[in-house]
């Protein structure tokens, strides 16, 4: 057994040494050899690979960044060519606009419009009576229709009205789409939620419809421009439900996503584009203009129009009307419309049929509208107290005036156990804001708390209120956010809330004021009785500025505060930046010449001087920067800010201060520091407001109260001029140009004046906070002759400062919107 034993052992042993040799053998070896070059070959086809996926990354960086370049350069050509296109010959172009003969016919052979041939006038009249007054303007108005077949829609078209249970035309359908179908340009005004947008599809559909079928590089037949971005997605949608049934394409091109995607449903073929006008500027320049063009568009929408006009799209819807065929129809919509927009409107239609139903401007009657005077940290336990009744019933949406304040809301509401909220607003990616919106209209969302720009067109079914946590500064935009909620005959509840006037009294919030004499108006054109203590806060800010000599008169104005005109400096101010509109706008059609330009700029900057005998304070130019000097007054202008903030909380503590007044305590002792004066305990006198009010006035008035003069007159034999040059309502750009270290140094230099800028900037239709300045440059020189080579200068460097701004405009985009 031992034997065998190892026997077994020596015979194992033998026989892994044989397989040992075996594996040693050149059979196995070349397999090996061969294995292992494969897997040589292998790294290296992989480094290969991954040189080459390199190479073609740094290929394609660089093509994107060619092509990116050519686009640049081709967009800006194209944009030439389309401003030189103006003039374009449309007369040889083969569509003829066959639509208006096309309706004629089939209102002569269908039969139920035999029924309204047959209404005499009186029966318009009474019928349009019935139709929420409906009035109408021009010459051969047809008469408005009572069912959808009445306006010829083909069966398809039938079958999604019925779909979703549109049963029978609102009342601005009925008026609208006949007199679009009968080839006019049209103007549409009715209250929100009033089933605008079906007013002009329908038509819309129908011209489509007649029109050749679009050929190889063909643009769209129709084109709807929008002023938000929602508002384009929502039209999107709504176009396409019947669209996709017709066997037609649409096409949503909007700002803030990529333009590629939009460019290839472009370039694929569409017979309807709904955009906003930057972007569609944008995608008719791209690619020299190939992706797309404007010959085959007969149809032209202006939706929510007055709101494009005064977003400052006026430019760019410009450009688009005058590169469109002469003889195409246009029709506008909205639920406001403002008379100084009337002009505009008038530049873009032709001989319109005006309709407007149930007055101008006018709050839906299905909305029940409150308005709550709180003060500002009331604010949100009212809003939770409004959301615990309501909340179960449908979807709300709260408006604030500020981006920040939005996430704000939205991170209490959800302390506080509200899941389902989110906010809206531009300073949310594009994307998140579209989900956004898709959530909130299917209810995921509950409440939205959005600035202003969900303020028009956004339509959520089941929305049941509305609430202006911050008072909207306008009527027409009080209007369009009320009219979210109490669409298409659903009732819904809106509340405003506005700051009692103690607070706008101090601080500077006294748009309010105004705002509370708007919102009376709109409950009474609504046929309601305004809350009591509102109108009574109205008259109180009547009276108040009559005893100053001043009338407040509602309405009329519209936009950013303007709904009054109380004073000259307002008249002023609103004339000013409709100046400057048509500055931006005339430089951009290239039709200013420089004294022309000059003597305009002139105008606008409001001057105030005075002789001053003593020193000059500056010899030399001050702005911000970052010398030593500026570093030191900026520490010490902290230091003074912690200081005061400090006092001012004990001041609070002391005196139990309202905010505001608490806020000018700070101001006043940061002054203090900065100036190195010793911080005295900030007294609040009735002395102290009653001057800070005067103050306020003052600058109203274009007056420079006595406490400005100096108090010195140590150096009798010095005299100065002082000179303030308001430049705050200038837009942005112009603003920083002038402002800048570089201008202010070089103007100082050149015309030997000392120059500073002052102030802060203060946004359109507000008010400077107490102890604040509207912004403005302050110049000392020694002769008149200096100040007028400074304002030479200034205007000089402010004329290429406005070049540079038309420029980026005419190059379109989201960049060009100038704000003024
Ligand atoms: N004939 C109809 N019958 C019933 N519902 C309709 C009819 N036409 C439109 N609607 C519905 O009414 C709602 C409001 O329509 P739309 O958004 O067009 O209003 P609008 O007048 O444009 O409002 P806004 O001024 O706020 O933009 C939508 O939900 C729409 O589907």
């Amino acid at each position: 057994m031992g034997r065998d034993h190892k026997e077994h052992k020596r015979h194992r042993s033998r026989s892994k040494e044989r397989k040992r040799s075996r594996s040693r053998s050149p059979r196995d070896r070349r397999d090996r050899d061969r294995d292992s070059r494969r897997d040589r070959e292998r790294q290296r086809d992989y480094d290969r690979r991954g040189d080459d996926k390199r190479d073609r990354e740094k290929q394609r960086d660089a093509d994107n960044k060619q092509r990116q370049q050519e686009t640049k350069k081709e967009s800006k050509s194209a944009v030439f060519e389309m401003e030189e296109s103006r003039n374009v010959n449309f007369d040889d172009f083969r569509l003829k606009m066959t639509f208006s003969a096309h309706f004629q016919s089939i209102f002569t052979t269908n039969t139920t419009t035999e029924e309204i041939k047959r209404m005499s006038k009186a029966e318009v009249k009474a019928y349009r009576d019935e139709l929420d007054s409906i009035t109408v303007k021009g010459i051969d108005v047809p008469k408005p229709i009572k069912t959808w077949a009445q306006c010829g829609v083909n069966l398809k078209m039938m079958n999604v009205l019925k779909k979703y249970e549109y049963t029978k035309p609102t009342s601005i359908q009925a008026q609208a789409i006949p007199s679009i179908m009968s080839g006019r340009d049209v103007i549409g005004i009715a209250k929100t939620g009033s089933g605008k947008t079906l007013a002009f599809l329908l038509p819309m559909f129908r011209h489509i419809l007649d029109q050749p079928e679009l050929e190889e590089g063909d643009g769209p037949i129709a084109v709807i421009l929008a002023p938000t971005r929602e508002l384009a997605m929502q039209t999107y949608k709504e176009a396409n439900k019947f669209a996709k049934v017709l066997g037609l394409r649409v096409a949503c091109t909007y700002g803030g996503v990529g333009i590629s995607e939009q460019i290839a449903d472009l370039k694929r073929g569409a017979e309807i584009v709904v955009c906003t006008p930057g972007r569609m500027i944008d995608v008719l320049a791209a690619n020299s203009g190939k992706v797309t063009n404007l010959r085959r568009v007969t149809y032209l929408v202006l939706d929510e129009a007055d709101r494009m006009f005064d977003k400052g799209f006026e430019p760019q819807i410009m450009k688009v009307v005058n590169n469109i065929r002469p003889d195409k129809q246009t029709v506008l919509f909205s639920a406001t419309f403002p008379r100084h927009m009337e002009a505009l409107a008038r530049k873009v239609l032709e001989k319109p049929v005006e309709i407007l139903v149930g007055g101008k401007s006018v709050v839906c009657s299905d909305v029940t509208q409150n308005a709550v005077i709180c003060e500002e940290h009331q604010k949100l336990l009212k809003l939770l107290e409004l959301l615990g009744m309501y909340y179960e019933q449908g979807s709300s949406i709260v408006f604030v005036d500020k981006q920040e304040k939005a996430d704000d809301i939205v991170d209490q509401l959800m302390k506080t156990g509200y899941n389902s909220v989110a906010p809206l607003h531009g300073g949310i990616d594009q994307h998140d804001r579209d989900s956004s919106i898709a959530d909130f209209k299917t209810g995921v969302i509950k409440v939205l708390v959005a600035t202003s720009v969900a303020a028009r067109g956004l339509d959520v079914k089941n929305l049941i209120l509305v609430v202006n946590y911050d008072c909207p500064n306008h009527y027409e935009d009080y209007v369009h956010r009320v009219g979210r909620t109490g669409r298409a005959g659903k009732k819904g509840y809106a509340y405003t809330f506005v700051l009692p006037e103690q607070i706008s009294q101090y601080g500077s919030q006294n748009y309010q004021e105004k705002m509370a004499g708007e919102i009376c108006r709109a409950f009474e054109t609504a046929g309601c009785k305004p809350p009591q203590d509102l109108k009574a806060m109205f008259e109180r800010f009547k009276k108040e500025m009559a005893a100053e000599g001043k009338e407040v008169k509602l309405g009329g104005k519209g936009f950013e505060g303007h709904g009054y005109k109380y004073d000259e400096g307002e008249a002023e101010a609103d004339a000013n930046k409709k100046k400057m509109a048509r500055l931006v706008h005339g430089m951009e059609a290239g039709g200013d010449d420089d004294d022309d330009l000059d003597e305009q700029l002139n105008s606008m900057i409001k001057t105030k001087r005075r002789l001053v005998h003593g020193k000059p304070q500056s010899d030399k130019p001050t702005t911000s920067g970052n010398s030593k000097t500026d570093r030191e007054a900026e520490k010490r202008k902290d230091a003074a800010k912690l200081k005061a903030e400090e006092l001012s909380s004990k001041l609070k503590t002391a005196q139990n201060v309202i905010q505001p007044v608490e806020k000018t305590a700070t101001q006043l002792t940061a002054e203090a520091v900065i100036r190195g004066q010793d911080v005295a305990p900030v007294q609040i006198s009735a002395a102290m407001l009653a001057k800070e009010k005067a103050n306020r006035l003052n600058e109203k008035l274009n007056y420079l109260g006595g406490e400005a003069a100096p108090t010195q007159q140590q150096e009798e034999a010095w005299e100065y001029f002082e000179e303030e040059w308001d430049i705050n309502d200038f837009p942005q750009q112009v603003r920083y140009k002038i402002c800048s270290r570089e201008s202010v140094g070089h103007v100082a230099e050149l015309a030997e004046v000392g120059i500073s800028v002052r102030g802060v900037h203060v946004p359109p239709g507000k008010e400077p906070k107490a102890g604040e300045r509207r912004l403005h440059l302050l110049l000392e020189a020694r002769s008149e002759r200096n100040l007028k080579a400074a304002k030479e200068e200034i205007i000089r460097i402010m004329k290429e400062a406005f070049r540079q701004l038309t420029a980026q405009i005419q190059r379109g985009g989201t960049q060009s919107r100038y704000k003024v």
